[in-house]
């Protein structure tokens, strides 16, 4: 199954990237961007790549648009002529809806919207898929298994994409802002940057861990930490007084108000 990604930039990069990491066969990978030479990374481990949208679709299976939400109308109508309602488009493109994406083609191919994040890149991405009528229950398959093999799907009612571009696709900001701070913090109590980076890092990781395998709420874990009259506790309570929940909620609604019509 050929597979062609419109759009190398960085999710599109991510998602070749997280393609050969799972031994996906580079031969059947076409990429396309303007300015191919910064593709030569993904050239060199064997993937095509190309500054030509028609020739990158003309054999692909599944066709994966990566670029801006202001072109996406422009490389439909320029690649119009090769989607056969045999083919399936996916759309990692924030804030352009199923129904957009069918009024821009000539025929009806199988549209799924997905939105995965960067984690693509080490195959640990958490993609929200969603689609409607006109797609099959087999075309959904096929797109869940290449983003399966980039980290975990789940499927969602298109209702909630751009809840899900904020909460996944945005939250890998989120969550890096925040490694920042914890390294930050760490520095100014003594640690060199590397390894406060180590210890932070790791403590994000080992804490995903925790609430993945055991299913736990997260403060039923803080509730471990949290010795009575302790540091943790101590720290805890400053950051609330300081707006530290309140803070990330407000800046989750505030990305969510900026694409939310
Ligand atoms: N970045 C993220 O974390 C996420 C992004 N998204 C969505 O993914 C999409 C891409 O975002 P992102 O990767 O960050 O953006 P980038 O700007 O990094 O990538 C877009 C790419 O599109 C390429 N491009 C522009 N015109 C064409 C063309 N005519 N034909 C082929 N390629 C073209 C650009 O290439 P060149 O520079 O050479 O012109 C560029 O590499 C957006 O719609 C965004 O909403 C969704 C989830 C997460
Ligand atoms: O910031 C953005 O608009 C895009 C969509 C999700 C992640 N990046």
């Amino acid at each position: 199954m050929n597979i062609a990604i419109i759009g190398g930039g960085n999710l599109g990069k991510s998602i070749a990237q997280g393609l050969l990491a799972n031994n996906f066969n580079a031969s059947t990978i076409t990429i396309t961007r303007n300015r191919i030479e910064r593709l030569a990374d993904l050239k060199d481990q064997g993937i095509k790549v190309s500054n030509n949208n028609l020739e990158a679709t003309a054999n692909a299976a599944v066709v994966i648009i990566a670029v801006k939400p202001y072109k996406i109308a422009e490389i439909l109508q320029e690649i119009d002529e090769n989607i056969s309602d045999d083919k399936i488009i996916v759309s990692v493109v924030s804030d352009f809806t199923i129904a957009e994406i069918e009024n821009n083609l000539t025929n009806q191919p199988a549209v799924v919207r997905a939105m995965p994040n960067t984690a693509s890149a080490v195959t640990e991405s958490i993609t929200c898929l969603a689609s409607n009528g006109n797609t099959s229950d087999e075309d959904i398959t096929v797109v869940a298994n290449i983003f399966n093999s980039l980290g975990e799907t789940i499927q969602i009612n298109e209702s909630l994409m751009d809840a899900a571009t904020v909460l996944g696709a945005c939250g890998i900001a989120y969550v890096l802002r925040f490694i920042r701070g914890m390294i930050q913090g760490g520095i100014e109590i003594g640690f060199d940057a590397q390894t406060a980076t180590k210890i932070a890092t790791q403590t994000v990781k080992g804490a995903s861990e925790l609430l993945l395998q055991k299913g736990n709420h997260p403060e039923a874990e803080i509730d471990k930490v949290t010795t009575p009259k302790g540091c943790t506790i101590a720290g805890l309570n400053e950051m609330e007084h300081q707006g530290f929940s309140s803070a990330l909620i407000k800046g989750i609604k505030t990305s969510y108000d900026s694409i939310s019509k």
